[in-house]
C-alpha cells in the first residue's frame, strides 16, 4: 500500500501489548448506539460488528446496502473509509483509552458491489506517547477473499474533556464501558 511515514511507527518502537482488561473473544458491541459506524439505532449506519482475539486486532463485518452507494450498485468510497475508520477505532478502544482519528489513509483496490459483506481486519502496530499506529485491510465476502481496501491510520489519545467540551459526552463508553480506568 502507499503509506506515508506518518502512519508507520518510528524505528525501534516496541511491539504493542494488549491492555490486561481488553475484551477478547466476545463481540465488542457499539460504543454509542447512534454511531454511524457501529450504532444499532442508526437507521442507515454501517452496523459494524467486531470481535478481537488478541486485544490488539479486530475482525469486523459490514454488509454494503442500497443506502451506501456512490455509483449505481457500488459502495461509496467515503463509506468504505468510514468502515475502516470505525474498525480501526475499535482497536484503540481495546487499549481502554479515549482516542480520535488524526490521520486516515486508504487505498481502493477493487470495486465493492452492493450486497458484498466486507471482512475487515485492523491492528495496532505501535503506540508512542499519545500516538497509536494502526493498519487495516478489507476483503470481499470472506476472511480470505480478494483485498478491496487497505488502510492505515494515526489515532491520537485525547482527554475525556475532548468529548464533553466539543460534543455531548462519550456515549456508551462510560460508565459501564469505562475508558482509561
Ligand atoms: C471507540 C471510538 C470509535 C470511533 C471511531 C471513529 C473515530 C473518529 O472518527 S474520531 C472523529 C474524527 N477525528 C477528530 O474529530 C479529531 C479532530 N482533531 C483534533 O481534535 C485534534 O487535531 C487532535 C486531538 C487529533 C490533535 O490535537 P492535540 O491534542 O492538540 O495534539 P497535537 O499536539 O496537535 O498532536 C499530538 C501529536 O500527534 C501528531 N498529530 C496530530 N494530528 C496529526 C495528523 N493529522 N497527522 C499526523 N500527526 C498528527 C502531532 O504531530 C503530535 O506529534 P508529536 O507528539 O510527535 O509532536
Amino acid at each position: 500500500m502507499n503509506r506515508s511515514a506518518l502512519t508507520v511507527p518510528p524505528p525501534g518502537t516496541p511491539e504493542p501489548r494488549p491492555h490486561p482488561d481488553a475484551l477478547i473473544g466476545e463481540k465488542l458491541g457499539p460504543h454509542y448506539a447512534k454511531c454511524f459506524g457501529c450504532g444499532p439505532d442508526h437507521p442507515t449506519g454501517l452496523h459494524l460488528e467486531a470481535v478481537s482475539h488478541d486485544g490488539l486486532s479486530v475482525t469486523a463485518e459490514f454488509t454494503v446496502g442500497d443506502v451506501h452507494q456512490g455509483a449505481p450498485g457500488l459502495a461509496h468510497g467515503g463509506v468504505l473509509a468510514t468502515a475502516m475508520d470505525e474498525a480501526l477505532g475499535m482497536v484503540v478502544w481495546l487499549l481502554r483509552k479515549p482516542y480520535v482519528t488524526g490521520r486516515l489513509e486508504t487505498d481502493y483496490l477493487r470495486p465493492v458491489p452492493v450486497g458484498t459483506t466486507l471482512h475487515i481486519t485492523t491492528r495496532c502496530t505501535g503506540v508512542v506517547g499519545r500516538k497509536a499506529y494502526l493498519e487495516a485491510e478489507a476483503r470481499l465476502d470472506a476472511p480470505d477473499g480478494p483485498v478491496a481496501v487497505r488502510g492505515a491510520a494515526l489515532f491520537i489519545e485525547v482527554p475525556v474533556a475532548h468529548f464533553t467540551e466539543h460534543g455531548d459526552g462519550v456515549g456508551g463508553m462510560t460508565p459501564d464501558r469505562e475508558v482509561n480506568p
